[in-house]
């Protein structure tokens, strides 16, 4: 019987040789017409699938495949009686191999293509040929890859046939590419619709793998770092070994810091996703050396975000403590040749702001939890509430207390005097201990210092605490059923409270 290929490219790269050696095999080719017209080109006889049809390529190519004839051909059930039936009384012919790709919609997109052209790069007719393939696998073989061309001619050359076990990882080869093209679609439409993805009673996850990670948080957990569709990572790598799980994750941290600065000229020191170490600075290695002195110790493989561009000042300073990674606006051209030939393995990444993910999707065992993700307009003195004295005169070192508590893991407490953090109590189960660790680690820069907590304070333990140290200031959002007794144990130590009624979990 004769065996049949259908051949409807868009990427015609290497199709010709594969036509030519599939009609040198036995094959006949059917074509749509550009595909036809290429073969033809390629001197490869080949059919036109409105030959096969009775239909020429109706408005304007929207319908070519979409028949009959052809999905007949590739659905028939070549062991069922009736659809044999059907195929015979209806004189469709079989189709025993489908090769197609689909119109470019992902390079339309990021080129910036407008609506129309857009929804005219939405393949339908080659989705259909490929799913009706996939589905009929176990006697229909789909190719949506050229790297899978010459497999297959080497199977058909071995045996005559594309063998089963190909057939049915082709199948799901081709079922994934066209799951990711949806996706690519709706994510297409809906940028250019202007419609964020939002809390939908489905979420649509198409992700593709854009780096291999060379293990997970353990070497003996395999990872990748998988990225929605039309988008890239916001950095760029200048330098250094391939990142690792641990610094794309530890990095989030440092790259929502330095967010948060808006061009101030600061830094943050990030480990394991949580600040050691906030400072800004007349310069930039002074802000780096007023956030390195927070936390020495905990520093020591840590991740640096610098706000302003790296000169070789500061990166003389960095290169004396082990860095992991270094993110930076950009780097000038001292700086950048130092770090390159004084630290090789350092990871410089230049990061000019713009994140991947519009939500905050984290999985659990019991599923995935999605919300949306925190960017913070901060606090402001005109629109919280003073219990105290107010000391709008400590106001920049509270924001930054409160920024380096935004950014800690709960439950965060955050000391910080003449714009540098001074002891960060973070990932406490119990607030009063991250009170305690905090006001350890600041010592004797407490005296005068202020405070910061990421929720509301459940007991007066902590206040009692803080004034023993001598803070003078503590913001936080206030709110808990024991608010008053708070309030007095603030006033009784003369500390002055700011509620900004706004809690920054981060569990
Ligand atoms: N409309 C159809 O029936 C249809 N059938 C196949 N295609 C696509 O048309 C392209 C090939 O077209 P041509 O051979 O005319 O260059 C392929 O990317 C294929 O996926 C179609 N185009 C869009 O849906």
């Amino acid at each position: 019987m004769t065996r049949r290929a259908l051949i409807s490219v868009f990427d015609k790269r290497q199709a010709d040789t594969l036509a030519k050696e599939l009609s040198q095999l036995g094959y006949e080719i059917v074509s749509s017409s550009g595909t036809a017209r290429f073969l033809e080109a390629a001197h490869v006889a080949v059919q036109e699938v409105s030959d096969l049809t009775g239909f020429p390529h109706l408005l304007g190519g929207r319908v070519k495949t979409l028949h009959p004839s052809v999905m007949g051909g590739i659905l028939a059930r070549r062991e069922n009686v009736q659809d044999m039936e059907d195929v015979r009384i209806y004189e469709i012919p079989l189709i025993d191999l489908v090769v197609c790709n689909l119109y470019p919609f992902e390079e339309k997109a990021r080129q910036g293509a407008d609506l129309d052209e857009l929804i005219e790069n939405i393949d339908i007719g080659g989705v259909t040929l490929i799913r009706a393939a996939a589905k009929n696998y176990r006697q229909v073989a789909i190719v949506v890859d050229p790297d899978d061309y010459e497999p297959v001619l080497e199977d058909l050359r071995a045996t005559g046939d594309v063998v089963p076990e190909r057939r049915q990882a082709l199948a799901l080869k081709a079922f994934a590419y066209t799951s990711r093209y949806d996706g690519l679609v709706e994510k297409g439409l809906s940028s250019v619709l202007g419609q964020e993805m939002e809390m939908t009673s489905a979420l649509p996850l198409t992700l593709t793998r854009a780096q291999e990670l060379r293990y997970g948080e353990n070497p003996h957990q395999r990872a990748a770092l998988y990225l929605p569709p039309l988008t890239d990572v916001p950095w760029e790598q200048l330098s250094g070994k391939p990142l690792s799980y641990n610094n794309i994750l530890d990095l989030d941290g440092t790259l929502r810091a330095m967010a948060l600065f808006n061009g101030d000229c600061a830094c943050v020191i990030n480990k394991h996703t949580t600040p050691c170490g906030l400072a800004v600075g007349k310069t930039l290695l002074e802000a780096y050396e007023r956030a390195l002195a927070c936390d020495p110790l905990s520093a020591f493989g840590g991740i640096v975000g610098l706000t302003r561009s790296v000169d070789e000042a500061t990166a003389q300073s960095l290169v004396r403590t082990f860095t992991e990674v270094l993110a930076a606006p950009d780097f000038d051209d001292d700086a950048l040749a130092f770090l390159r030939q004084t630290k090789p393995s350092l990871r410089l990444l230049r990061w000019q702001g713009g994140r991947v993910m519009p939500l905050q999707i984290t999985s659990t065992w019991s599923g995935f939890l999605a919300q949306e993700d925190q960017t913070a307009p901060l606090p402001r003195l005109d629109k919280g509430e003073w219990i105290g004295t107010p000391r709008p005169d400590l106001w920049d070192d509270l924001i930054l207390a409160w920024k380096a508590a935004y950014l800690s893991k709960s439950n965060a407490i955050v000391v910080a005097a003449d714009g540098a953090t001074c002891g960060i109590g973070r990932g406490f189960t119990s607030r009063v201990d991250a009170v305690n660790w905090a006001l350890a680690q600041a010592g004797e820069k407490s005296r005068g210092a202020v405070m910061a907590s990421d929720a509301f304070f459940p007991f007066p333990d902590s206040i009692k605490a803080a004034g023993q140290a001598k803070i003078a200031a503590i913001i936080e959002p206030g709110g808990s059923v024991k608010d008053e007794e708070v309030f007095d144990a603030a006033r009784d130590a003369g500390i002055s409270l700011f509620l900004s009624s706004w809690r920054t979990f981060r569990h």
